[in-house]
């Protein structure tokens, strides 16, 4: 059930609109003026194929925002590299979106125009691009909401204009910190669902943080579960159930099984000492 350790570099790019994530014994250590560096993330390997569904699972301080901003070039490794598809990160990528917890959606513009404002600042914006926004809109169900401003809708209704705003420009690479956990059990399951539809019918490779094992399990093909001081992979458990994934799956003792794998992992590495995780 544990994978084995990552094989050597392969770059094999461009696989269904997807491409594959590299991480090479990349880490990271901040230096803090008159005070000990922190070893935020310890050398890490992890290779992320093409189309593949990846959550990293940790409690907090252990490192998965950091390996995330890393891989969306939003900060430098100070060891290793990370490749997406066949280029080395060094910074931000047009084929890699990045959605965060909060859905940081301009106020003054409306759902349609926040969807192409990427597109926009890109110089990008075409007739194709506004197709595929409505049709990101439609397939989400906020079309008949695309004239109303952010302050108008739910937190679950902004967020999934998020994850459309990512879309909307046909990203290689889609990563998400913790993009749900400000919302509700009920909205979060849903919005469960929905990634997933998007993800199935808009193949884009995945990494996706969270403090949630279920949310991890429920989504992805594989959890890297981290652990803390210093940041690190501990294992990557490999997540055996079938798809497409329905909410018949949440009360599966499959399920319960695979989440307490993981659990299993955390109380190994004493990484749950008084943490929820
Ligand atoms: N800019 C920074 N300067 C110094 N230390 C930092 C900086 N950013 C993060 N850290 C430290 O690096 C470690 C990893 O932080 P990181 O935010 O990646 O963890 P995380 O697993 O995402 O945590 P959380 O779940 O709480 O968001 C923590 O000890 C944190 O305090």
């Amino acid at each position: 059930m544990v994978s084995a350790p990552p094989e050597k570099l392969v770059a094999h790019p461009h696989v269904g609109g997807a491409e594959q994530i590299a991480i090479d014994s990349a880490a990271k250590t901040y230096l803090r003026r008159g005070a000990s560096p922190v070893e935020a993330l310890r050398p890490t390997e992890l290779v992320v194929e093409p189309g593949e569904f990846v959550s990293l699972v940790g409690p907090s301080g252990c490192g998965k925002t950091t390996l995330l901003k890393l891989v969306a070039g939003l900060d430098h490794a100070t060891g290793g590299r990370i490749v997406v598809g066949d280029r080395t990160v060094r910074k931000p990528d047009p084929q890699v979106s990045v959605v965060f917890q909060k859905a940081a959606l301009l106020k003054w513009y409306t759902v349609e125009q926040n969807v192409l404002l990427p597109a926009k600042i890109a110089g990008t914006l075409t007739k194709e691009t506004r197709n595929r926004a409505a049709e990101l809109l439609e397939f989400i169900g906020l079309a008949d909401f695309k004239d109303r401003y952010p302050s108008e809708l739910s937190g679950g209704m902004q967020q999934r204009v998020s994850i459309a705003r990512a879309l909307a420009g046909e990203p290689k690479v889609l990563l998400m910190d913790e993009p749900f956990s400000a919302l509700d059990e009920f909205t979060r399951e849903v919005l469960h669902d929905e990634l997933l539809r998007l993800w199935t019918s808009h193949p884009k490779t995945v990494i996706f943080v969270t403090h949630n094992i279920s949310e991890a399990v429920y989504l992805s093909d594989r959890v890297a579960v981290m652990a803390p001081r210093p940041g690190r992979i501990e294992a990557v458990v490999d997540i055996d159930l079938p798809r497409p994934r329905t909410s018949a799956l949440r009360t599966d003792p499959q399920f319960f099984e695979m989440v307490s794998t993981i659990r299993s992992h955390f109380s190994k590495a004493g990484a749950l000492g008084g943490e929820s995780a």
